[in-house]
């Protein structure tokens, strides 16, 4: 597949996937929706959106992708989830509602709604030094934190309370924010080399 454009799937089954789709264009990858297993298998790359865990989680076992992304993150697919992909990513999830699953693969535990409900959403710049300079300015919405983090996985960036919220573990990348709706493409440019070093 020498010269072929790195092809990179949105998870499309609730979320900001419009968004992320923008992005990876603007950065040159063949970017397409992705909703059925056969899509899963066909990319070299996922990102899973930012929107509402529960329900991605809900579709993806009703559009029966859920045991395809975890199979192919187990075979080292490269993923890159934002605050609710971030959810889906996590080997643990804290305060989901009952019954919910991710699909895992980075061994960390997220605790979902962690600054509390819409009204206490904001914005700050975040120091994310595999990025370098300018800081990332970075939008929470009812965003997850990273509560621990297990030996494989790296802290990429945090508040400065310490509290973690991007991080990387080899080609899965999370971050507790929305890059995609900040105009700040550094994050999928970061990913999109995982993508490439993975192909
Ligand atoms: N902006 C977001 O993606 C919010 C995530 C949402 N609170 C969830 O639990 O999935």
């Amino acid at each position: 597949m020498a010269g072929s454009a790195t092809r990179v799937g949105v998870l499309a089954l609730q979320g900001d996937v419009r968004e992320h789709l923008r992005v990876l264009s603007e950065l040159g990858a063949e970017a397409m929706p992705v909703r059925r297993p056969a899509e899963v298998e066909a990319v070299d790359g996922l990102v899973i959106p930012g929107g509402e865990s529960s329900v991605i989680d809900k579709l993806s076992r009703t559009f029966g992708v859920a045991d395809s992304i975890r199979r192919r993150i187990a075979e080292g697919l490269p993923v890159y989830g934002t605050c609710a992909g971030l959810i889906m990513l996590a080997d643990r999830v804290l305060d989901g509602i009952e019954g919910q699953q991710s699909f895992g693969g980075l061994d960390v535990s997220v605790r979902r709604n962690a600054f509390g409900n819409q009204t206490r959403s904001f914005e700050t710049d975040l120091d994310v030094p595999v990025l370098g300079a300018p800081p990332v300015h970075a939008a929470f919405i009812r965003a997850p934190v990273v509560v621990d983090l297990g030996e494989q996985a790296e802290a990429l960036a945090s508040l400065e309370d310490g509290t973690v919220v991007a991080v990387q573990q080899g080609s899965l990348l999370g971050t507790s924010f929305h890059p995609e709706v900040t105009g700040e493409s550094r994050f999928h440019r970061h990913f999109l080399g995982l993508v490439a070093a993975a192909r």
